[in-house]
């Protein structure tokens, strides 16, 4: 890079922006970087709408989105990071319905002093990480955005291949509670991220800080083996655990109480390694944006890839560990 491509703070220039290039020339390379679509699509982007086959005759939809400034930032994250966190945290909502993702939609709202480069990058993490999981980008909306804003919206659809939903409201006492993925790791990266220690820390501290930016590892596959093995419930972890799992245990109207020894072993590794086991279990109870999934089983339909930390009991709805009530408060976006 020569000395005119910086900018007088020394950064990287950042030109040309979305408002130099114009709405036609941005759409065609975010087409273009969001690469060659798999599956069956009849009709793909480029029309007033697209048309997405449903193969067993049923749309799991969904939608959620990320605001920069409050669900990235700038200086941890780049577009690809956002734009393999955005899909990944969708395609966990449509796997924790059971379902297998079948295609999206990516909407951007963007200030027009945003650089192409960014938008580029974040339609290449979008492209290579819904090919991964077999999803096709199948259309999307543009939209300028006042100074500083950028939005970054995502609506995924699945397919159940036959299968009955999971729901939130099936867990019956005598259930156990499963998890597949890890837990806490997010949340310890952005802990990292919080106390500055945004680089070094060695390799643990670098996993941390990569979950959190891009939800990297998320069990989507996990979500259909659960379903065929039967579960009763399942939800994916975006708020954190005891959040999470409190509103499973509201739906289905029963108690959840998860075994310490069983989140301790949840927590081993990384996760461990950078924050010490009594941080790193708070980080298991409470960190959200992991997208493990979590799922609830009569105790001999366990599937390979899930591990026990729990079980469902009769009582009123609410999450204990060993019995005991616990302070893990999740992330909420409107309470601070
Ligand atoms: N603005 C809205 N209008 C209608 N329904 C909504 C709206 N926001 C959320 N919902 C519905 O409320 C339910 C819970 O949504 P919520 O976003 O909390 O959980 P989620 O879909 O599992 O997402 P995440 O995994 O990101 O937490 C979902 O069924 C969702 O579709
Ligand atoms: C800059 C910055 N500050 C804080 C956070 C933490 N955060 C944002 S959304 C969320 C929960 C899941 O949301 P949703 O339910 O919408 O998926 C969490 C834990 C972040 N990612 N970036
Ligand atoms: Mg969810």
């Amino acid at each position: 890079m020569s000395e005119s491509d910086r900018r007088p703070d020394g950064r990287a220039q950042s030109w040309p922006t979305l408002g130099e290039l114009g709405e036609d020339a941005v759409l065609a390379e975010v087409l273009a970087a969001l690469g060659p679509q798999p599956g069956d699509v009849p009709v793909a982007a480029g029309d007033d709408a697209a048309v997405l086959a449903t193969p067993s005759g049923s749309v799991v939809v969904t939608t959620d989105s990320m605001v920069r400034g409050l669900d990235w930032r700038d200086d941890w994250s780049t577009g690809d990071d956002v734009g393999q966190k955005v899909v990944r945290q969708n395609l966990a909502d449509v796997a924790a319905m059971g379902a297998v993702p079948t295609g999206l939609v990516l909407a951007l709202a963007a200030d027009p002093a945003t650089p192409m480069a960014w938008v580029t990058e974040l339609a290449r993490g979008v492209g290579r990480t819904s090919r991964a999981a077999g999803a096709a980008v199948i259309g999307g909306d543009l939209s300028g955005a006042p100074a500083g804003t950028v939005m970054v919206g995502v609506t995924a659809m699945g397919d159940l291949q036959g299968r009955d939903p999971v729901r939130r409201s099936g867990a019956r006492p005598g259930d156990v509670v499963a998890v597949a993925g890890t837990l806490g790791r997010s949340g310890g990266g952005l802990a990292l991220y919080l106390d500055g220690t945004d680089q070094g820390g060695g390799e643990a501290a670098d996993e941390l800080r990569e979950v959190h930016r891009t939800a990297l590892g998320a069990p989507l596959a996990a979500g259909p083996v659960a379903a065929k093995a039967g579960a009763s419930a399942m939800i994916d972890v975006s708020d954190g655990l005891v959040q999470d799992l409190g509103r499973v245990a509201a739906a289905s109207a029963v108690a959840v109480d998860l075994e310490r020894a069983a989140l301790t072993a949840v927590a081993a590794g990384p996760l461990n390694e950078v924050h010490g086991p009594e941080r790193a279990l708070h980080h298991v109870l409470a960190g959200g944006e992991e997208h493990a999934l979590v799922a609830t089983f009569a105790p001999v339909a366990v599937p390979t890839g899930w591990q026990v930390i729990g079980r469902v009991l009769d009582g009123p709805p609410g999450v204990t560990v060993d019995a005991r009530a616990v302070e893990a408060a999740g992330w909420d976006h409107f309470r601070r």
